[in-house]
């Protein structure tokens, strides 16, 4: 029988042998799309999760349209890459209140990493400085995020912006009976404790098929689709940052233990600081912080004890497979690491 050709790069196979072996059914998950610049988001989420001292890894769904390079950085800081195929809306004419909203759709996808009992979806934008696994232990069935804000101008299509309505004071400017019944509870979609679940995929998707898209895109459908099982978490699991000037009332920055640098101009990567409100001390201040963990090698996972760890356990495998080699069982190359 011709022996069989494994050819693997094995830092690889060890980190997702060792992380697969330790790997509880829990897990942090992030969506990665294109050739620009969000993986430096992805490698700060990673690098914050590790400084939070988190338990769990990090899964990164990625579209194909991310190039190669970029996978193999994150490879190396220790996530778990998923590859994922595009979800499409269906055709039709909205403009979205932001055009590349479009792939946020493909979002959709973790729904169905069913090896995991209970996610947390993070966008590669958010930064989390504090331990936040005990939201895993909070009682299934039901789908947590933060109430988000109607307040900047990318809601200025939006009947609540018109009237000047937002979630985050509904006695300010109330809203009127003749518009109907006040909007149910509202989420970023930026943030999000879920259960993948492939009935619950299925039926995204094929509800998707009949749902004219709208303004927030991905965003508004989740939010129509989990209404009657979104519970609301406090602002200190997504600080969504135009919170800081629309509703400082109801943040307390100290408290706050993920920042979702979503306000034009704060995506840190890309901070120049000439945007509105991007001359604020708060925000020079949050996007100092995620530069300090994105600048910090003591984060990277070559330096943490779990790459010490898949480096032996490596060491152990190779004369094993290097006895099969011999006999002729498997016909073993390695590649270079992705590291
Ligand atoms: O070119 C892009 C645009 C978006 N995203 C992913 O999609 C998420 C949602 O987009 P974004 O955070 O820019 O939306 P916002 O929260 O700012 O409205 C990002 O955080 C990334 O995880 C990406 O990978 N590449
Ligand atoms: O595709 C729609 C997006 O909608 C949300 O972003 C918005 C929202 O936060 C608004 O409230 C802000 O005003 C705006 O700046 C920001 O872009 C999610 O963060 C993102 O993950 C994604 O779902
Ligand atoms: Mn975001």
């Amino acid at each position: 029988m011709a022996p069989r050709i494994i050819t693997t790069t094995l830092a690889n196979t060890t980190n997702s042998v060792v992380k697969q072996a330790s790997l509880s059914s829990c897990a942090y998950v992030t969506f990665l799309a294109g050739d620009g610049d969000y993986w430096k988001g992805v490698v700060g989420l990673a690098k914050g999760l590790r400084k939070a001292e988190s338990k769990y890894p990090l899964v990164v769904a990625m579209l194909p349209d991310v190039p190669e390079e970029h996978r193999k950085i994150l490879v190396s800081q220790g996530c778990i890459v998923r590859e994922i195929e595009p979800v499409h809306p269906p055709e039709n004419q909205t403009r979205f209140a932001m055009p590349y909203y479009v792939i946020n759709y493909s979002k959709l996808r973790i729904w169905e990493f069913v090896e995991y009992s209970k996610m947390i979806y993070l966008d590669g934008d958010i930064e989390v400085f504090d331990n936040i696994d005990h939201l895993f232990d909070m009682p299934g069935g039901h789908f947590y995020a933060v109430m988000d804000c109607f307040c900047e101008k990318t809601w200025s299509n939006s009947p609540q912006y018109k009237i000047g309505y937002c979630q985050q004071c509904p006695d300010k400017v109330r809203w009127p009976a003749e518009m109907g019944p006040k909007p149910p509870l509202y989420f970023n979609a930026g943030m999000f404790v879920y259960e993948p679940n492939l009935s619950t995929y299925h039926d995204l998707l094929g509800t998707l098929k009949t749902t004219s898209p709208t303004l927030f895109a991905e965003q508004d459908f989740l939010n129509m689709f989990f209404r009657d099982v979104y519970k609301p978490i406090p602002s200190d699991y997504n600080l969504v940052l135009a919170m800081l000037w629309r509703h400082p009332e109801n943040i307390n920055l100290d408290k706050v233990k993920v920042v979702h640098y979503c306000a034009a101009g704060s995506k840190p990567w890309r901070f120049t600081g000439k945007e509105e409100n991007m001359d604020r001390e708060d925000i020079k201040m949050v996007v100092n912080k995620w530069w300090d963990i994105y600048h910090d090698e003591s984060l990277d996972y070559k330096n943490t004890a779990a790459a010490a760890a898949a480096a032996e356990a490596e060491a152990e495998l190779q004369p094993f497979l290097a006895a099969l080699s011999e006999a002729g069982a498997v016909h073993y190359v390695t590649a270079p690491s992705a590291a």
